[in-house]
């Protein structure tokens, strides 16, 4: 018997992704894109019948926050509980953080720079990799998500790029060279049923 359903979103566009600079722990705002993106992802759940969740989490940026608040306002949840954890964050990167990409690849070569973005376990200098990333993420899921979704609770989830790909590695088994390959549309919703042991029954993509 299935029990909870799962929504997995990427924050909209940001400040940051649209001068293509590295964001990692900053902040930056929403673009007005992000919040069109955010609110098509959340027009896509209504549309499926995704307006029954009990509660939801975020990480501590607002980017994520804020994509998370719009979809709730238009599912029109608003009242349900917020979790805002910074163990939910993106990955750090250190001291790429605030570079430019293309600057980047510039000054440190293609293939070194795509390493620290897309290799499972090298981290950019002073930053986390994508299995640091994991091991601060998944104790919290554990801890914190999984059991409600084995109580047959529905659990909105709005984050970021790397710490939702650490979440989907968990739920379907990948291997870290399958992870990084995985890319996330910004904005858009990704809806798991699970059974009750928590394994994945059915995975929907609302683009
Ligand atoms: O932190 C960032 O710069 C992005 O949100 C994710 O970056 P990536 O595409 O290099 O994983």
């Amino acid at each position: 018997m299935p029990t909870g359903t799962l929504v997995l979103t990427r924050h909209g566009q940001s400040e940051w992704n649209k001068l293509n600079l590295f964001t990692g722990w900053k902040d930056p705002a929403l673009t007005d894109l992000g919040k069109q993106e955010a609110l098509k992802g959340a027009q896509e759940l209504k549309k499926a019948g995704y307006t029954n969740f009990d509660v939801a989490f975020t990480s501590a940026l607002s980017r994520a926050q804020n994509t998370l608040a719009i979809i709730l306002k238009e599912i029109g949840q608003e009242d349900i509980s917020v979790t805002r954890d910074q163990a939910l964050n993106e990955r750090d990167y250190g001291e790429l953080t605030g570079l430019n990409k293309d600057d980047a690849r510039k000054k440190f070569g293609e293939d070194q720079v795509h390493i620290w973005r897309r290799s499972y376990d090298v981290p950019p200098p002073g930053g986390e990799s994508l299995e640091l990333t994991a091991k601060r993420v998944l104790p919290y899921w554990e801890a914190n998500i999984r059991p409600l979704l084995l109580e047959g609770k529905n659990v909105l989830i709005a984050a970021h790029g790397n710490s939702l790909r650490a979440m989907i590695m968990q739920l379907e088994n990948l291997t870290g060279e399958q992870i990084v390959a995985t890319e996330l549309a910004t904005g858009v919703p990704i809806v798991y049923k699970l059974d009750d042991a928590g394994k994945v029954l059915e995975k929907k993509i609302l683009e």
